[in-house]
C-alpha cells in the first residue's frame, strides 16, 4: 500500500520555535511518529466541534497540548497545521478552513473570523505611499482577485480596503500571492501582467477537492512542505528558523528549478531573497543539470561575500550536491585560471599601492602639459573608457563614446592623451602587472577564440551583479557556451557601490529578453527602514543592470517596526556612547541579537572600536578575512563596502554630518547608506558625527 502523504504547514514550523522546550521535545517525537505512519492506530484524530472545516482534526500531544491536522476524506493526505494549548488549539481550528483555489490550484489556509469583519481603520501615524479613501480594488472582478490567489472566501474583506494600511493589516491572514498581487494592483499593474511576470496559469481544470494534487503547486509550496522521510523531518525540525531553505516565495520555487533557453536576470531591492534564490538555482543545477566532471559556478563580486555564501550552501546541500558547486568571486576565479595557465603577471587592484603607484605617476608624467587637465581627469578617463571598454589602440579611442563622463573631446585632443594609457599598460607590463579589467578582457578573448579552453561548467550562477563591469560581464559571457541554463544573474542597482562597473547586459552579449523577471518582498527589513533607505535616493537614476530602470514603488517588506533613529554625536567618543545606548536598549529584554556598527570608513570604524571596547563591550571586525556576522552579544564593527551582503538585527550607521549631500552629487554615498540601512531586519540608528 502507498506510504499518505505527510505534510507540514508553515505556521506550525514557525511556532515550534517559540514553545517551552519541553513541549518542543514533545512534539518532536510525536511529528516524527506521525510522519513515519500518520495511520498509525495510536494517533487518534479526534472530530472537532464547531469547525467550520470537518477535515480538521485534533491530535493529542500530552495530556493539555494539542496539534491540529488537516485530513480530507478525498485522498491519503495528512498536513500538520498547527500546536497550542488544548483550548486555544480548539478556538484556533474552529476558525480555519483549508480550500484549493479554483484558478491557481494553490492550497490555501483561510481565516473564516477576518471573512467575516472589515478591516480596521488605518492607523493615522503610519505613512503611506499610496494610501487614498476609495475602495482600491474596486475596477478588479472577483475572478481576477482569485487567480491572483486570493481565497473566495475573502473577496469582501479586500473590497473594503482603502489604504496600504489597510492592506498591511490582513497581510498575515493573505497567501503571500495574494498580498504581493494587491500591492501590486495598487502600484499601478494589471492583473494579467501580475500573472504573467509571476508565469501563472489560469486555464486549467482545478478539481478543488484534490488537496494531494494541490500541493504541488509553487504557491502551496511556499506554505507546507511534503516530509517524506525521518531524516527530512528531523532537519526540518531542529531548524525551524532556517526558513528561507523550505518555503520559498512562488517566484523564487519557480525560477529555481526548471530549464531557461538561456540568461536569466533576477532583480529586486534589498533583502528580497536573491541570494536564497540564487542558492537554490545553484541547487537544482548540480542536482539535475550537472554531467559527471562538470560543476556549478556560483560568483560574487567580494571575497567575504563568496565565504558567506559557500557556508550557507553547505547547510542546504548534500556533500555529493556540494561537491559540484565551485563558489569563488570573480576574482579568485580569474587567479586561479592565470596560475593554471602559467600566466605571471599579478592583478592590480589598487593603484595608490606599490608598484601600481609607480606605474601610473611614470605615465602621468609623460602627459601632455598643454592640454591642462587635472590629474584626475586622467584616472577617470582610464577607469570609465579605456579601461571599462576595453580600448587597447588609438583607433579604439578616438571612436570611442565616452558615457558618463562630462565634456566633449576632440580627435587633437585623444590624440595627445592617448599616450599616457599606452605608457602605463607599458610600465605595467614591465612591472608583469595588469589592471583587472584588462587580465578580464585578455581571458574572454583566449576562452572565445580557443572555446576548449573553457572551464567544465555546466552553468554560471552570479550574486551581487550590479557590481560587475562591462569586461567582467563579457569574461562571464565566454566562460560558458550559450545556451539552456546558462547564465543566471542576481542584482540590485541601488547597491552599486563600485560605481565604475556601470554596464548593459545587453552590450556584453548577455541577452536577458523573456527571461528577466523581479522579487518584490523585503524578508528581511521592516518597512519602516526600507522606506527610509529608499527615500535616500529619492532622484537618483536606478538602472535595472540592463538597458532600463527599476523604481521603488513595487516593493514592500513583510515585517514592522520603529523607523530609524537619528541622533547627533560631537565626537566619536560620543558616537560610541549613543551606540552603547541603543545596543542596551536593543537587547534590553534579554534576547540574544546581532548587531552592527557601520562606518563609510576603516578611520571611523576603528575609532569607534576602540571607544567602544574601552568602555567594556566586545568588538569584532568585519574584514575581507573575517566574516562571523552571526555572532552574538557582540558590537560587529563594518564599514559600509564590507557590510554589503550581511545582515543583522540592528544596525547603527555613523557618518559624518556633511556625509550626503545634494542627490546628484552623493549617489555613491546615498548608495552606501541604502546598502547599510538595508543589512538592518528590526532596528537601525544614524548617527550624524559633527
Ligand atoms: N522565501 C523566503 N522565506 C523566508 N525568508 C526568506 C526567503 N527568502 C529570503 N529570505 C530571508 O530574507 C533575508 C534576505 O534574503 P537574501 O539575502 O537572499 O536577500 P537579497 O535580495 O540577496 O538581499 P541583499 O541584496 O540585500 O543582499 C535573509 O534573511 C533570507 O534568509
Amino acid at each position: 500500500m502507498l506510504k499518505p502523504k505527510v505534510a507540514l504547514s508553515q505556521e506550525f514550523i514557525l511556532q515550534l520555535g517559540d514553545l517551552p522546550l519541553s513541549i518542543q521535545g514533545k512534539v518532536l517525537k510525536w511529528a516524527v511518529k506521525f510522519q513515519a505512519d500518520p495511520r498509525n492506530p495510536g494517533i487518534n484524530y479526534e472530530s472537532i466541534k464547531g469547525a467550520r472545516d470537518r477535515s480538521l482534526k485534533s491530535v493529542r500531544i500530552d495530556q493539555d497540548w494539542r496539534g491540529i491536522v488537516f485530513k480530507p476524506d478525498n485522498g491519503d493526505l495528512y498536513v500538520l497545521l498547527y500546536v497550542d494549548h488544548h483550548d486555544a488549539a480548539y478556538r484556533w481550528a474552529e476558525n480555519r478552513k483549508l480550500t484549493v483555489n479554483p484558478v491557481t490550484g494553490a492550497m490555501q489556509l483561510i481565516n473564516i473570523e477576518l471573512s467575516t469583519h472589515a478591516v480596521q481603520p488605518p492607523s493615522a501615524d503610519l505613512d503611506a505611499s499610496w494610501n487614498a479613501s476609495a475602495p482600491l480594488f474596486s475596477a478588479v472582478t472577483d475572478r481576477e482577485l482569485i487567480s491572483l490567489g486570493l481565497p473566495e472566501e475573502l473577496i469582501g474583506v479586500v473590497r473594503t480596503i482603502s489604504s496600504e494600511d489597510d492592506l498591511d493589516n490582513i497581510q498575515k491572514d493573505l497567501p503571500v500571492e495574494a498580498y504581493e498581487s494587491l500591492f501590486l494592483l495598487a502600484a499601478g499593474d494589471t492583473v494579467s501582467q501580475i500573472l504573467s511576470a509571476r508565469e501563472t496559469r489560469v486555464d486549467r481544470e482545478v478539481d478543488v477537492l484534490d488537496f494531494a494534487k494541490a500541493l504541488e503547486t509553487p504557491e502551496s509550496k511556499s506554505r507546507f512542505v511534503v516530509v517524506n522521510t525521518d531524516e527530512a523531518m528531523a532537519a526540518i525540525l531542529n531548524a525551524p528558523l532556517a526558513q528561507w531553505r523550505i518555503f520559498l516565495h512562488p517566484t523564487q520555487i519557480k525560477f529555481a528549478s526548471g530549464d531557461r533557453s538561456g540568461p536569466v536576470r533576477i532583480l529586486g531591492g534589498a533583502g528580497t531573497g536573491k541570494t536564497v534564490l540564487a542558492m537554490h538555482r545553484a541547487k537544482w543545477l548540480a542536482e539535475n543539470r550537472c554531467a559527471d566532471g562538470q560543476r556549478v559556478l556560483f560568483t560574487t563580486f567580494t571575497r567575504n561575500l563568496a565565504a558567506d555564501i559557500e557556508s550557507n550552501l553547505k547547510s542546504l546541500c548534500d556533500s555529493q550536491v556540494m561537491a559540484r558547486i565551485e563558489v569563488k568571486n570573480l576574482d579568485a576565479w580569474v587567479h586561479g585560471f592565470m596560475r593554471a595557465r602559467k600566466i605571471e603577471h599579478r592583478i592590480v587592484y589598487n593603484r595608490q599601492q606599490d608598484a601600481a603607484k609607480q606605474a601610473w605617476e611614470s605615465a602621468l608624467a609623460s602627459r601632455n602639459t598643454t592640454l591642462d587637465l587635472p590629474d584626475d581627469f586622467y584616472e577617470r578617463e582610464l577607469e570609465q573608457v579605456i579601461l571599462a571598454q576595453g580600448i587597447t589602440s588609438l583607433d579604439e579611442y578616438r571612436m570611442a563614446r565616452r558615457v558618463g563622463r562630462s565634456g566633449t573631446l576632440n580627435r587633437a585632443s585623444r590624440d595627445a592623451i592617448w599616450p599616457v594609457f599606452e605608457e602605463y599598460r607599458g610600465q605595467l607590463a614591465s612591472r608583469h602587472l595588469k589592471e583587472v579589467d584588462d587580465a578580464y578582457r585578455e581571458i574572454a578573448e583566449m576562452l572565445t577564440s580557443d572555446p576548449i579552453s573553457r572551464p567544465p561548467l555546466c552553468a554560471i550562477v552570479i550574486d551581487e551583479t550590479q557590481d560587475f563591469g562591462p569586461q567582467a560581464l563579457k569574461l562571464l559571457r565566454a566562460m560558458i557556451a550559450a545556451g539552456s541554463n546558462d547564465l543566471f544573474f542576481v542584482g540590485d542597482g541601488h547597491q552599486r557601490i563600485y560605481s565604475r562597473n556601470r554596464a548593459s547586459m545587453g552590450k556584453c552579449g548577455i541577452d536577458i529578453r523573456g527571461r528577466a523577471r523581479k522579487l518584490y518582498l523585503n524578508y528581511r527589513t521592516t518597512d519602516e527602514i526600507r522606506r527610509h533607505a529608499v527615500a535616500l535616493l529619492e532622484g537618483c537614476e536606478i538602472d535595472d543592470l540592463d538597458d532600463g530602470h527599476d523604481e521603488n514603488r513595487r516593493y514592500k517588506s513583510l515585517s514592522h517596526g520603529p523607523a530609524p533613529s537619528v541622533a547627533k554625536a560631537g565626537d566619536v567618543r560620543e558616537a560610541a556612547e549613543q551606540i552603547k545606548k541603543f545596543h542596551a536598549e536593543f537587547t534590553a529584554d534579554g534576547q540574544r541579537a546581532s548587531f552592527c556598527t557601520i562606518a563609510p570608513s576603516e578611520k571611523i570604524r576603528d575609532a569607534l572600536a576602540a571607544e567602544l571596547q574601552r568602555s567594556g563591550l566586545r568588538c569584532i571586525t568585519i574584514d575581507a578575512q573575517s566574516n562571523h556576522s552571526d555572532a552574538q552579544n557582540v558590537i560587529h564593527l563594518a564599514t559600509m563596502h564590507r557590510a554589503k551582503g550581511l545582515e543583522f538585527d540592528a544596525v547603527a550607521i555613523v557618518t559624518p554630518v556633511d556625509y550626503l549631500g545634494p542627490p546628484d552629487k552623493t549617489i555613491n554615498q546615498r548608495r552606501l547608506m541604502y546598502v547599510s540601512l538595508t543589512r538592518a531586519k528590526r532596528a537601525a540608528m544614524i548617527v550624524e558625527l559633527d
